[in-house]
């Protein structure tokens, strides 16, 4: 759908320089999605995996993050292989919904009410990442807490459209508990991409 060159805003890497890949094609329907627009695969052109590597390894930033949509709609093992021989890094970002495929130095798995993740995802995520919407969410995100591996990063973060309201819950629930961290979308706050 888009790439661009910019710093992570969410999460483990918050703050590092990355290129991004927005995959388009998405089946999970988060009625607060922020990328709608990237749900409808045929919306976009389509790009060769030569292409996207020789854009990605044209920034000095060595990290390329996959997104969407959803990326796992995709077989993502010919495009991060690539990547790899080209001395780049893959980070994924998913929902965790279809078959994990690829090769991943970090995987953020943020898991949906609307489509479950799927246990080979849980199993190998380096980072959890839960949409906060509803104070009803905590509980949810302890549920999926406790179905990752034991050195998953767990992180919360208030939907963006609710953040006014949502953060000050999420800031009390994670001074309660601190194995959570607080995960903000500081891009939107940069106004950057
Ligand atoms: C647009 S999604 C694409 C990747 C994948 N489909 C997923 O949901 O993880 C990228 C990240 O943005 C988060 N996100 C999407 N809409 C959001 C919103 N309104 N507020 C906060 N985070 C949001 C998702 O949970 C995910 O962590
Ligand atoms: N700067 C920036 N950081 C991000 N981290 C995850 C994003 C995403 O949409 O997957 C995203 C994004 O869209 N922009
Ligand atoms: S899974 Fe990701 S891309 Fe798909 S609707 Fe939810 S937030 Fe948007
Ligand atoms: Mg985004």
């Amino acid at each position: 759908m888009e790439q661009f060159y910019t710093i992570q805003g969410e999460g483990a890497n918050a703050g590092r320089a990355a290129y991004f890949i927005r995959l388009g094609g998405c089946d999970v329907g988060c009625h607060w999605c922020d990328v709608k627009e990237s749900w409808d695969a045929d919306a976009h052109p389509r790009q060769t995996v030569a292409e996207l590597v020789a854009q990605a390894s044209a920034h000095p930033g060595r990290a390329v993050v996959i997104t969407g949509g959803e990326p796992l709609m995709h077989d993502l093992g010919p495009l991060t292989r690539a990547l790899h021989e080209a001395g780049l890094q893959t980070w994924l970002e998913t929902s965790g919904a279809h078959p994990l495929s690829g090769e991943w130095d970090w995987i953020c798995l943020s898991p949906k009410k609307f489509k479950a993740p799927r246990p080979d995802v849980l199993a190998q995520a380096h980072e959890l990442k839960v949409v906060v919407f509803h104070k009803n969410d905590f509980a949810w995100a302890e549920e999926h807490a406790a179905l990752v591996g034991p050195n998953c990063r767990l992180f919360l973060q208030p939907e963006w459209g609710k953040a006014a309201t949502i953060t000050p819950l999420l800031i009390e629930y994670v001074k309660q508990h601190p194995r959570w961290q607080v995960s903000l979308q500081t891009h939107k706050y940069l106004d950057i991409p």
